[in-house]
């Protein structure tokens, strides 16, 4: 069974606020979208910061509203600047974010995602391939893409998340937002939001920057969601492929309206 979809007007106010306190989101995340990330972030009214070196990261997490952890090109580097960065955020309470990307195939990445886990993210937010195998060691993805579809990795995302006590994103045709107990679907976005890299990379930015608001994190984080699908959505009509989806997803981010939401 379809979860309800994310009423407007809950969208309506969690964009006002996000637009209002603009959350510092500490990203550290892959090489292959840092720009993007950053400016979608900076489109929809939060703020970036990639901040990477260990020791500068431990200091910066407890600052920032938010941080992020992308795995999608960990190197051993970057996994002890990660975990100095994690503990310091859970020791000054700053939520945060994980995106398993491509976990399942790759010893390194998927032993230090299942490491993590055990660190408390606020919310996870893969593909339905990276969270069937964050649940139940099913093998992954092609590489970074998914090749499951995402409701039938709901009841797998509502189970990691019942484990974890943390809130799971799965995205696909359409997302889903769980804690294990409640949970709401989000539509919209097309197809021609996976011809271009990094879409759900953002989306786990932005999911980032919300999950800082005040209120129900869950109805935050499906905000979050809602707003890269509608977007995307307004971007794919104005659009003709890859390359001119880009900027017209700026900014249809930087556009969206509070009231046309609500
Ligand atoms: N078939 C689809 N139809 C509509 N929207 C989609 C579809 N597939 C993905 N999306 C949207 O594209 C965005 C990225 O989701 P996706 O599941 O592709 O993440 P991902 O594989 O982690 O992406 P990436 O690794 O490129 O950052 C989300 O906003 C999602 O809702
Ligand atoms: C293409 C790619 N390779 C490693 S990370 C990444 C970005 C999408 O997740
Ligand atoms: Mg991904």
């Amino acid at each position: 069974m379809q979860p309800d979809l994310l009423p407007g007007h809950i969208a309506a106010s969690i964009l006002l606020q996000l637009r209002t306190t603009s959350p510092l989101v500490h990203c550290m995340t892959n090489d292959v979208v840092q720009s993007f990330t950053a400016n979608v972030l900076l489109a929809i009214g939060a703020a970036p910061a990639m901040v990477i070196e260990a020791q500068e990261a431990a200091q910066f997490s407890p600052v920032a509203h938010a941080l992020l952890i992308n795995i999608g090109t960990l190197t051993a580097e970057r996994r002890h600047a990660m975990l100095a960065a994690i503990h310091a955020a859970n020791e000054s309470s700053t939520p945060w974010v994980l995106d398993p990307v491509a976990v399942g195939g790759l010893a390194f990445r998927t032993q230090f995602a299942h490491e993590v886990l055990a660190l408390k993210p606020a919310v996870i937010r893969g593909n339905a391939s990276e969270i069937l195998a964050l649940a139940s060691g099913h093998s992954g993805g092609r590489g970074v893409d998914s090749i499951d579809d995402a409701l039938s990795a709901l009841p797998a995302a509502q189970a990691l998340a019942q484990r974890v006590g943390t809130i799971v994103v799965v995205t696909g045709e359409r997302d889903y937002i769980t804690d294990g107990e409640n949970s709401w679907s989000v539509a919209g976005g097309g197809v021609l939001m996976t011809r271009v890299v990094g879409t759900g990379c953002a989306l786990s930015a932005v999911v980032a920057a919300c999950c800082s608001l005040p209120g129900s994190k869950l109805d935050n984080v499906a905000a979050a969601c809602q707003f890269m699908k509608i977007a995307g959505q307004q971007a794919i009509s104005e659009s003709r492929g890859p390359g001119s989806f880009i900027p017209a997803f700026l900014d249809a981010l930087y556009g969206l309206h509070v009231e046309a939401l609500a």
